[in-house]
């Protein structure tokens, strides 16, 4: 981190008014010499770690009520749309998770937090996010020339902060009294966490991985299945320790984060003048200029990756496919990094590659075969 600063430069040069969140500046957009950047990425680190004792079967009991929902749409339809029931499912296993608290103790928040949730997220992002809905130029003229104010979202983020403040006590106190947060910075910053970085990453994220699977017609899915069933089978428990024995399983996850990575864009400001090579050329950058990163582009280099335009699901099995780990960037960092407080690396870089994987066994636990789409799914074949 001594050649970039990160201050503010999350989606570009461009930051969402502070009126988001209550007018605080959560830590995504803090650079590692603010002293304020160490204390909010310790609390999501250790709010993380401390979640990882109900993780696994708040996953679990929250796809079951996923599954259930969307088994019911495809035999009233003939098949289902997934994305809403599947934001509700993250919203729901996140607030039990990370927050500590069960949704549905506001029949209000359960129903309706993230719809708020996406609402939020959009006035944020489309000032800079390609949306593709009307033509360019339109797009730049209509969608990208001015900011969003956050006063459109004001009273329902107010919902959510007040849920949280009432509910969430025990991960407030730890943000207060661990990290030397106000009550209010707590909340903001675990309001941030929670629905832009976590809601906001699996929203994108697990579609591609579940519409990567449904749409496979090469015969990946009995391979999985195979995996999982073998693994899982003797008596052993679908668990942490058992989903990373699934070479097969995991390799899928890391190719759908290289192929799709959710997050493509990281932007970075020079904090001096500095050279940067690529494999054949060496660019001068000046002090203050602002960097983009575009991922798609760094994780389809055909000079690290065998046949980069395929998706390869088995890219990444065996010594030599975990030694690709060192060039998957989706986090702000390699696979094989390690997130700090000295760093920008996403705080939750092993447990969402994890759940992933956990998403993808528990699927072919429940079902023999499905077929869909990144959209809807048509049809399940449940285990027999
Ligand atoms: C699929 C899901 C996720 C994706 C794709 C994702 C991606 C990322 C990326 C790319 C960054 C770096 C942003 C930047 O500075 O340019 C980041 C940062 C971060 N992520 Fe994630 N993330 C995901 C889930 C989560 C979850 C579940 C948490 C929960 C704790 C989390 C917590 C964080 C935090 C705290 C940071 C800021 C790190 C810092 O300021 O040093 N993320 N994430």
């Amino acid at each position: 981190m001594d050649l970039v600063d990160k201050r503010d430069v999350l989606i570009g040069d461009f930051r969402p008014s502070l009126g988001f969140y209550g007018g605080v500046r959560v830590g995504v957009y803090l650079d590692t010499t603010e002293p304020k950047h160490a204390k909010i990425k310790g609390f999501a680190m250790e709010t993380l770690k401390r979640s990882s004792k109900v993780w696994l079967q708040e996953l679990r009991s929250n796809l079951n009520i996923f599954w259930g929902t969307i088994e019911s749409e495809i035999s009233k339809n003939g098949a289902a749309s997934y994305i809403f029931p599947l934001q509700r499912c993250i919203f729901s296993f996140l607030c039990a998770s990370l927050a500590g608290v069960d949704a549905s103790v506001s029949p209000d928040i359960a129903e309706n937090g993230w719809k708020t949730i996406n609402t939020w997220l959009a006035l944020q992002v489309i000032p800079t996010a390609k949306l593709g809905v009307v033509p360019q130029p339109l797009e730049e003229i209509l969608l990208h020339t001015w900011p969003y104010p956050s006063l459109l979202i004001a009273g329902n983020y107010k919902k959510l902060y007040n849920f949280i403040d009432e509910n969430a006590g025990d991960c407030l106190r730890l943000g207060q009294e661990e990290f030397g947060l106000t009550r209010d910075e707590a909340i903001q910053n675990l309001l941030f966490v929670l629905g832009f970085n976590a809601y906001g990453g699996f929203s994108v994220f697990l579609p591609s991985l579940i519409g990567r699977i449904t749409g496979d017609n090469s015969g990946l899915q009995e391979r999985i299945r195979t995996e999982v069933r073998r693994v899982c089978g003797s008596g052993s428990d679908l668990n942490f320790k058992t989903v990373n024995e699934m070479e097969l399983v995991k390799s899928v996850v890391y190719e759908t984060l290289r192929f799709s990575p959710p997050v493509p864009l990281q932007f970075a400001r020079a904090r001096k003048d500095f050279q940067i090579s690529s494999h054949d050329a060496v660019f001068e950058v000046k002090k203050g200029e602002l960097l983009c990163g575009y991922q798609p582009l760094v994780m389809r280099d055909a000079n690290v990756f065998d046949e980069p335009e395929e998706f390869k699901p088995d890219r990444y099995v065996g010594e030599t496919g975990s030694e690709l780990l060192n060039y998957l960037y989706w986090s702000n960092g390699p696979q094989t990094g390690t997130p700090s407080a000295s760093n920008k690396q996403c705080a939750a870089k092993d447990i969402v590659t994890l759940t992933a994987s956990l998403l993808v066994a528990d699927l072919f636990l429940r079902y023999d075969t499905i077929t869909g789409d990144s959209g809807s799914i048509k049809a399940v074949v449940k285990a027999k």
